[in-house]
């Protein structure tokens, strides 16, 4: 994504003039839509789902609709039988504002996140007690198809896999509202590059697109940084300031590491991203915020939200479109046009890549992804020139050296045999390791693709401890 910044430039305007604006998609008009992209679904607009935490009842769920009534009578909507529920306890009520839930004079009270209520909003994440029975809470979302992209990139992010034609459908398809979406991947997967084809396709393409660094900003001055902050807001405020809410009005605010967001400002972005409201730091003036907020983590924000760190509320907020970048070794395929494509925005179009060296590259795990790829590429690019080479070839790749098969080294003490075993054996594994990564581990396509027996390619896995299944091909 953006380079280390520091904290004064961790927040990036971009004028309207740098937009890149792509073809719009024709299905405008969807305020929200929910995919874990790499699947094949999206959602028509969200609702809310009651769930039931604990009792005889735990893991049961109702949608809320225009009304739903609980109580232990059986023409209740959710029939709860537990001595501690009244026939007729409370009702959830869908009202312009939002939902209410109304005590029906129940003998054990209704609560809501441990307050006792006979009437009272509820928000998405709440724990509702009835007598002493939980429920929360959840949105929910109707599923429709979103079929891959037919097009190997978005805007100028490449990718002709499955994965990636996967995520670009969706992102076809969404860009243009004005839904939340939150990108899921390792470091250099294309989460920044992704963030601004998103706003280029978007309505708000004309308007700034603004990035907030979470994870680069000092702890005490993030929230000065989302908000602003008034005149004498706290030491060192010597003026007020605007912040990215602000800043970016009619445009998009693009969270960039949000799994470091501090756990007391959460709840403030929540609040604007519920209400579109916020208060500079030290103001009491309510401002409106009219921006669409992309965020990005490298954090599996679900995993945080289990161990407390993040907020469930903010993370259902967020992942209205959540979308998860797979790493670059999950998707192999991408790397000879992303290869190519590198080649001709780096100064080296008229430089080829031997099939040999296409092979390593594409045998390569890459943990820096994309990223990665680019740099050793670029210098590639650079030795190839300088020694005037017209081709990229292995000794110009530092990195891949690793996958580099030929490079044996014979020990003196060891007899023939000892030492064909040790190669055979890499080479094994490293050809196994490949052939799977080709196939994104479908053992079946790649034992045809080699046209080897099935069992045979398994077996060889198992023995070198790669992981390989037998799911559909894509
Ligand atoms: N699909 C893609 N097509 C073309 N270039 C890409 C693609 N994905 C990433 N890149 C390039 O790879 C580099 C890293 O990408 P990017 O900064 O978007 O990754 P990131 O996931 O945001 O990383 P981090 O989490 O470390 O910030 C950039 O130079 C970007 O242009």
């Amino acid at each position: 994504m953006t380079e280390p910044k520091s904290p004064e430039d961790s927040r990036v305007v971009e004028s309207a003039d740098e937009a890149r604006r792509s073809p719009r998609s024709s299905s405008e008009g969807h305020d929200e839509i929910a995919t874990r992209a790499g699947g094949s679904v999206a959602s028509a607009p969200a609702g809310t789902l009651a769930l039931v935490l604990t009792g005889n009842h735990k893991g049961t769920s109702k949608v809320v609709g225009g009304r739903l009534t609980i109580g232990k009578a059986a023409d209740n909507d959710l029939v709860l039988s537990d001595d501690t529920v009244s026939r007729h306890h409370c009702e959830i009520v869908r009202a312009p504002d939002g939902l209410h839930v109304r005590d029906l004079d129940s003998t054990n009270g209704t609560k809501i996140d441990g307050t006792r209520i006979r009437e009272a909003m509820v928000q998405t994440g709440s724990v509702l007690k009835v007598g002493e029975v939980e429920l929360q809470f959840k949105p929910t979302v109707a599923r429709v198809e979103v079929l891959p992209s037919e097009k190997s990139n978005f805007g100028p992010a490449i990718g002709q896999s499955f994965a990636m034609r996967t995520i670009f459908g969706v992102l076809e398809r969404i860009a243009p509202t004005d839904a939340t979406v939150l990108l899921e991947g390792e470091t250099g997967t294309g989460k920044d590059v992704l963030a601004r084809a998103i706003w280029s396709a978007s309505q708000r393409a004309n308007k700034p697109f603004l990035v907030v660094d979470c994870g680069a900003v000092t702890y005490s001055l993030i929230e000065s940084e989302l908000f602003g902050h008034e005149r004498g807001a706290f030491t060192g405020a010597v003026s007020a300031r605007q912040g990215a809410f602000e800043l970016a009005e009619g445009g998009t605010v693009f969270l960039d590491e949000i799994g470091e967001l501090p756990v007391d400002v959460q709840p403030k972005l929540l609040r604007v991203l519920e209400t579109r409201e916020f208060r500079r730091v030290g103001g009491n003036k309510t401002l409106q915020s009219n921006v669409r907020v992309i965020a990005a983590t490298k954090r599996d924000l679900q995993r945080e939200v289990a161990a407390g760190k993040f907020r469930e509320d903010l993370y259902f907020r967020l992942a209205v479109v959540p979308v998860t970048v797979p790493p670059l070794r999950a998707r192999r395929d991408d790397i000879p046009a992303l290869v190519q494509h590198m080649l001709k925005a780096s100064g080296g179009a008229g430089l080829t890549v031997p099939p040999e060296t296409m092979q390593a590259l594409a045998a390569h795990d890459w943990p820096g992804n994309i990223r990665e790829l680019r740099n050793i590429l670029e210098r590639s690019i650079y030795m190839a020139q300088a020694t005037g080479s017209t081709e990229i070839n292995m000794v110009t790749l530092p990195s891949a050296q690793s996958t580099d098969i030929t490079a044996f080294h014979f020990e003196p003490e060891k007899s023939y045999r000892e030492t064909r075993a040790k190669y055979d054996g890499e080479f094994e594994r490293r050809y196994v390791k490949w052939l799977l990564g080709r196939h994104n581990g479908n053992i079946s396509a790649a034992a045809r693709e080699a046209k080897m027996d099935r069992k045979h390619l398994h077996d060889m896995a198992k023995k070198h401890g790669l992981r390989g299944h037998e799911a559909e091909e894509s």
